[in-house]
């Protein structure tokens, strides 16, 4: 909004000006894509990141964008913009304006396999144990990666439930790869699995199940989560 405010400021509109709004600029903030190589990305980053691009070619996989300000770039039924005072600014969480220092990441999409990747490379703000990736983080990626195949399938979801094993610590500025895909819907129910691994596949890093849950149609968002 301050930033809104600031372009409007700099577009010469004073008070009692008819305000347009500017089609770059959304209400939580400028549009930008995060999911995008910038010059923090490790060599491994950018190989792994070609090779996807490259699958993209065929249409087997999409790459997915990753706007601050709206989810509705994933494909399929996801739509969240009809509840104005929650829409998700869902990747505020993970995306940092510094490039390099949080969660670097690039999402790609498989739909006929009903499957998400994450490619992502921890940076010093997510330290834990000393030179490591804190297990939040990791369970943060994870969950918005399973989460994101999971919208792809069934629209508006919450995590129910989310397990996960560490098997292995993810050494900051490291790339790993991680692998989400739906292995079954029953109802409102979407049950994902999710492994996160070294790029060459040599160590796996963690193991995830998960129980997303379709938001009931009939009940708004508020209602469901019970504020307001
Ligand atoms: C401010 C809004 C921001 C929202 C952001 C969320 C998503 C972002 C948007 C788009 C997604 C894009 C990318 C996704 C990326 C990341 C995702 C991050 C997601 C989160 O970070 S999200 C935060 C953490 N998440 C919560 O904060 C949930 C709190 N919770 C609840 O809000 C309710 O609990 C809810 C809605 C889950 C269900 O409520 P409900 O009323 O709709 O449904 P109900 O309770 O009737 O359950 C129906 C059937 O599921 C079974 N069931 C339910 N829970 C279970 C469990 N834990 N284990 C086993 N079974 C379970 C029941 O037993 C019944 O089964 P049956 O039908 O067989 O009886």
């Amino acid at each position: 909004m301050w930033r809104n405010c600031v372009r409007l400021a700099r577009r010469g509109l004073g008070r009692g000006a008819v305000l347009r709004p500017d089609p770059t600029v959304s209400r939580c903030g400028v549009s930008k894509d995060y999911a995008l190589p910038n010059s923090s990305w490790s060599q491994g980053m950018m190989d792994l990141y070609s090779r996807f691009l490259e699958m993209c070619k065929d249409g087997t996989w999409k790459r997915i964008p990753s706007y601050s300000n709206s989810v509705d770039h994933i494909p399929g039924k996801a739509f969240w913009g009809v509840h104005s005072k929650y829409q998700p600014q869902l990747w505020q969480t993970i995306n940092m304006d510094t490039e390099g220092v949080g969660f670097e990441y690039a999402m790609f999409l498989n739909p006929s396999e009903k499957r998400m990747v994450c490619l992502f490379q921890p940076g010093p703000y997510l330290e834990g144990p000393s030179g490591f990736a804190h297990g939040g983080s990791t369970a943060t990626i994870i969950d918005s990666t399973i989460g994101s195949c999971a919208t792809f399938v069934a629209g508006r979801v919450m995590t129910a439930n989310l397990s996960i094993n560490y098997r292995n610590p993810i050494p900051l500025g490291s790339v790993v790869l991680v692998d989400s895909k739906v292995d079954q819907v029953e109802g409102r129910k979407v049950f994902l699995s999710c492994h996160v691994r070294s790029i060459d596949g040599q160590t796996l890093h963690a193991e995830a199940t998960a129980l997303f849950i379709r938001l009931d149609s009939t009940k708004s968002l508020q209602q469901q989560m019970s504020c307001q």
